[in-house]
């Protein structure tokens, strides 16, 4: 079984390469997926997978950092000009860019789901010699959009599993359920999902990362380093005035902005765990001898529990009121982006584990480990399907990289996507091992 496998992953190692070069090229940031979710639907019917599209797999009010209406808009315009299938538009339009893919085999089993992301990031990408996307012609066309994070590495991971399993559906039981996920930049996408009840009948649930760090050749079946997150645009509004003649008459909302920026960054710890605070944009005032009377600050919490981030969050939204209340200006937050922390269970590690061990092309097959502490929204699915019971993981498969992640020279080794293709789909086809069966 796991021969066979490995023989028709590999069989399809440049169609990969070519679905995964395609996807770069034409690289979409989060809610923004319109050419990428048109291909993807397109390539799963095709093979046979029944599809829920768009507003069927998202909760439109919770969605989070959704784009204008008018950047939505344009975006797809562009999409179409880049080769999206029109036909499959009307389900994404306005930013509802998730796909479901159902596939029943027809003999009794659980439902089993993976879930893969889609979105690029806001970076531009390098465009010179060095980097490899440019040289081989398949560097990002859109500006200020790339690939820069291994998604479409996911996204081609998903498609390619899904035409594995279809190969071999006459050994699978139960249901296979393959979920696109839009938006996990900024951690604003899967809560849509899960609020549409996408895992609430997944029983096995297992989220898929390359990269991160983690050397060629090496799986961690469990990664648990994940940080509860929130995102915030924050806005202060105040007077302008003449900074010489009328300074009086002003409400500075430039110094409100960074009375709140210090003070945010003076956010007692927390002896609950680690904790983060970043301000990572400030953007205010329109000109020298004007007291400023706009200011914009983009912000994120994060702790190694959710009860350590609220405590960060909750102390973030007095640090900002007390700043314009001091300052005299208004205030309005946006929820942004959030994550929840969340541990793998460890049944299905082990699982997971004895699979990639089968597969006999791992260097190193580690169960956890330390590491730099990320966020990732995938929490929510993981947290949704144990809380029905279910069991969940998330996987990283290790890869060389030219540059690290969210870096304008990122790249990595495209033979990670076999290991991928392989490890998800021997926990599909001998799921029976898992329930005892055998
Ligand atoms: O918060 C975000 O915007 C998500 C973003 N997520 C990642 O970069 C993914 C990530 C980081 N660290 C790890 C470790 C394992 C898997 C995935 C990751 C982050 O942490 O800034």
């Amino acid at each position: 079984m796991v021969n066979e496998i490995s023989e028709r992953v590999e069989k399809l190692f440049p169609s990969l390469q070519t679905q995964r070069r395609d996807l770069h090229k034409y690289a979409e940031s989060g809610w923004l997926e319109f050419r990428t979710s048109t291909l993807v639907a397109d390539r799963l019917e095709k093979l046979g997978y029944s599809l829920q599209l768009g507003k069927e797999v998202i909760d439109a009010g919770s969605r989070m950092g959704l784009p204008s209406a008018a950047v939505l808009a344009q975006q797809e315009q562009r999409a179409l000009e880049q080769g999206a299938i029109a036909r499959w538009m009307p389900h994404f339009s306005g930013g509802f860019t998730g796909i479901v893919a159902t596939l029943e085999t027809g003999r009794p089993g659980p439902v089993m789901g993976f879930r893969v992301d889609m979105d690029a990031l806001d970076l531009n990408e390098v465009l010179e010699d060095e980097h490899r996307p440019f040289r081989e012609g398949f560097a990002s066309a859109n500006n200020g959009m790339m690939h820069a994070c291994g998604h479409d590495g996911h996204t081609t991971i998903g498609l390619g599993l899904a035409e594995v399993l279809m190969q071999v559906r006459d050994q699978l039981c139960g249901t296979i359920k393959l979920i696109f996920q839009p938006a996990e930049e900024g951690t604003r996408g899967a809560k849509s999902m899960v609020e549409a009840g996408v895992v609430d009948d997944v029983d096995y649930f297992t989220a898929v990362h390359i990269g991160t760090g983690v050397p060629a050749n090496h799986i961690v079946c469990g990664n648990d380093t994940f940080m509860a997150t929130t995102k915030l645009d924050v806005r202060f509004t105040g007077v302008a005035s003449h900074a010489g003649g009328k300074p009086e008459d002003g409400r500075n909302a430039l110094l409100a902005a960074a009375q709140a920026t210090l003070g945010l960054h003076a956010i007692p710890r927390h002896s609950g765990g680690d904790s983060r605070i970043n301000v990572g944009v400030l953007q205010a005032g329109t000109g020298r001898n004007v007291v400023p009377s706009s200011a914009t600050m983009k912000v994120e919490t994060r702790g190694s529990t959710n009860e350590v981030n609220e405590f960060i969050y909750q102390q973030a939204l007095k640090v900002i009121s007390g700043a314009a209340e001091m300052h005299q200006v208004k205030f309005d937050i946006t929820l942004m982006g959030a994550a929840q922390s969340s541990t793998p269970t460890p049944a299905w590690v082990h699982y997971i584990h004895r699979q990639a061990e089968k597969l006999g092309e791992f260097e190193q097959i580690i169960d956890r480990q330390e590491g730099a502490a990320g966020s990732e929204d995938a929490t929510y699915m993981m947290e949704r399907v144990k809380s029905l019971g279910g069991e969940a993981s998330y996987v990283i498969f290790g890869t060389d990289l030219s540059a690290g992640h969210h870096n304008e020279l990122f790249d990595f080794d495209e033979k990670v996507m076999m290991q991928g293709i392989k490890t998800l789909a021997a926990l599909a086809l001998n799921i029976a091992e898992f329930r005892g069966e055998n």
